[in-house]
């Protein structure tokens, strides 16, 4: 076998092979050299090549392959879309037969604005504090300054929407002199309803960090005297410095749970009560509210929300002459905590009835839900939307107090506890009736989670499915001292 038959398919040819019509006898070896030199570079530059042809196959190959992959994968994609399509066909098709097409378009339209209205930041607002400047004044001072505003809308004569800024706007010398507060535009409203007059003696019952307190004062012209009350001493301290900043002079502070008025000190002409709430009005400002509650939130709340509303219309003096308004407001939107609460309200105190708002825009609450049904004055009350009116989502209702009867007979049977509690007698007497009253005053230090389930109210919401239902437990609760009030601090703050 000669060498050529020993290489295997495909192996290159040895690059030292010389063929002979090249070279004669007589040629020099140098010549020789060369020759070979030639030689080799030649057959390397084949051999380069034919390896650079099959890496070249070789990727033709794999792209083939991968467009074929890649036509598979899209053609699955829209099977799957396909698919989608025919369902959601499906159910068009079967709303338009239901209910016609532009009813489908119109819900269509307010799912998505309802939506993303929800989803997007509103609009920063500030309120000019009439104290210290008027709001031309102050909007010119903001615009030398770079700020770009306009007065939020005819419905207020202090608020102002800030479109952009070259400067901070919450730390200009006009801010820090006091001349202005950053509060969202729907936590103008409760302030508006309550409509504060001056001279008089009014409770904010859940005040801190005292963006509607500052109002309240203004509205005043700082005569008369406000309590701002918060039961969480740490949110007093905002409240304070607020309150320093903006020059208000007729405001105590103080720091008790709400339920524990009117014990601590009655008689007011007017109360506000912005319950702490779930929140669900600002979740643009707070995503986390989406995934942060839990379900027994949002059956606590309303339980603590009907305590501290018995105990907000009993501050209150019917006889007073020139109010005698309670003002129940919440940044939430579910109905458990707003008409669910002020229907409790009615049922509880005869002694009020809910009254108009004036505030000429809202949607009116709900007098009937999902089988519930509610006082129809409840039409009297207010709600706000982010999509509908570009503010976040909130609950107004006035209530007025028109006999002091029911409660004089209350703060008695109040003050006799109260004085039972300052003589530790109160646990003792809770053994005794253990078995036989639901009425007793609970121990301070039991989680009101575990009281509720302990009196078989855990699932709060079905108890005011009934109007004429019985339910006296948050009433007798309201004598629970305990306060529950951190769950709600976050969304506190951003409605400042
Ligand atoms: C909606 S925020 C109040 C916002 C305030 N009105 C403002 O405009 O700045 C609710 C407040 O209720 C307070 N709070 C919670 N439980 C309370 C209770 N049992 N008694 C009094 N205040 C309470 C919270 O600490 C919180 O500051």
């Amino acid at each position: 076998m000669g060498r050529r038959a020993k290489r295997k398919q495909g192996e290159p040819e040895p690059l030292t092979f010389l063929p002979k019509s090249k070279l004669s006898k007589g040629d020099h070896p140098g010549k020789k050299r060369k020759l070979e030199r030639e030689i080799d570079n030649k057959k390397v530059l084949e051999l380069l090549l034919d390896i650079e042809k099959k890496a070249h196959i070789l990727d033709k190959e794999k792209k083939k392959e991968e467009e074929l992959a890649n036509a598979e994968l899209q053609n699955n994609i829209e099977q799957m879309e396909n698919f989608i399509l025919l369902v959601y066909l499906i159910i068009l098709i079967n709303w338009v037969i239901k209910k016609g097409r532009s009813a489908y378009v119109e819900q269509l339209m307010k799912d998505m604005a309802m939506y993303y209205a929800n989803e997007i930041s509103r609009p920063v607002t500030i309120r000019a504090n009439t104290l210290r400047t008027s709001r031309r004044d102050l909007a010119q001072a903001l615009v030398n300054r770079g700020v770009n505003l306009e007065p939020i809308g005819k419905w207020t004569k202090v608020g102002l929407t800030v479109f952009d800024s070259s400067v901070p706007i919450g730390a200009t010398p006009e801010y820090l002199a006091g001349h202005y507060i950053l509060q969202a535009a729907s936590s103008f409203l409760p302030v508006m309803a309550l409509a504060p007059q001056e001279n008089e003696k009014i409770l904010d019952m859940a005040s801190a960090p005292g963006g509607k307190t500052t109002y309240i004062a203004a509205l005043m012209k700082n005569t008369g005297i406000i309590f701002a009350n918060d039961s969480n001493k740490e949110r007093t301290k905002g409240l304070v410095s607020n309150i320093y900043r903006l020059g208000i002079k007729n405001t105590i502070v103080c720091n008790y749970d709400g339920r524990q008025f009117p014990t601590v000190i009655g008689g007011f002409d007017r109360v506000l009560l912005d319950a702490p709430c779930s929140g669900t009005g600002v979740i643009s400002k707070d995503p986390s509210i989406k995934i942060n509650k839990l379900e027994k939130d949002f059956k606590l709340m309303p339980h603590l929300q009907k305590q501290l509303i018995l105990s907000a219309i009993d501050s209150v003096d019917a006889k007073s002459s020139t109010g005698g308004y309670i003002v129940y407001s919440t940044c939430s939107v579910t109905i458990e905590e707003n008409e669910e609460v002020v229907n409790y309200a009615l049922l509880k105190r005869p002694n009020v009835k809910l009254v108009e708002t004036d505030l000429d825009f809202g949607q009116d609450g709900f007098t009937k839900y999902r089988g519930k049904v509610f006082h129809p004055s409840l039409k009297l009350t207010k709600r706000y939307y982010p999509h509908v009116h570009n503010m976040d989502g909130f609950f107004v209702s006035k209530f007025k107090k028109f006999s002091n009867a029911f409660a004089e007979n209350k703060e008695n049977k109040d003050n006799e506890k109260v004085e039972k509690i300052k003589k530790g007698k109160i646990n003792e007497d809770n053994k005794k009736n253990e078995s036989s009253s639901k009425t007793n005053i609970t121990k301070k230090s039991q989680p009101i989670e575990d009281e509720l389930e302990s009196l078989g109210l855990d699932d709060i919401s079905e108890d005011n499915e009934n109007l004429e239902s019985d339910d006296d437990s948050s009433e007798n609760e309201s004598e629970n001292l305990e306060s529950d009030d951190e769950a709600n601090e976050e969304n506190c703050n951003l409605l400042f």
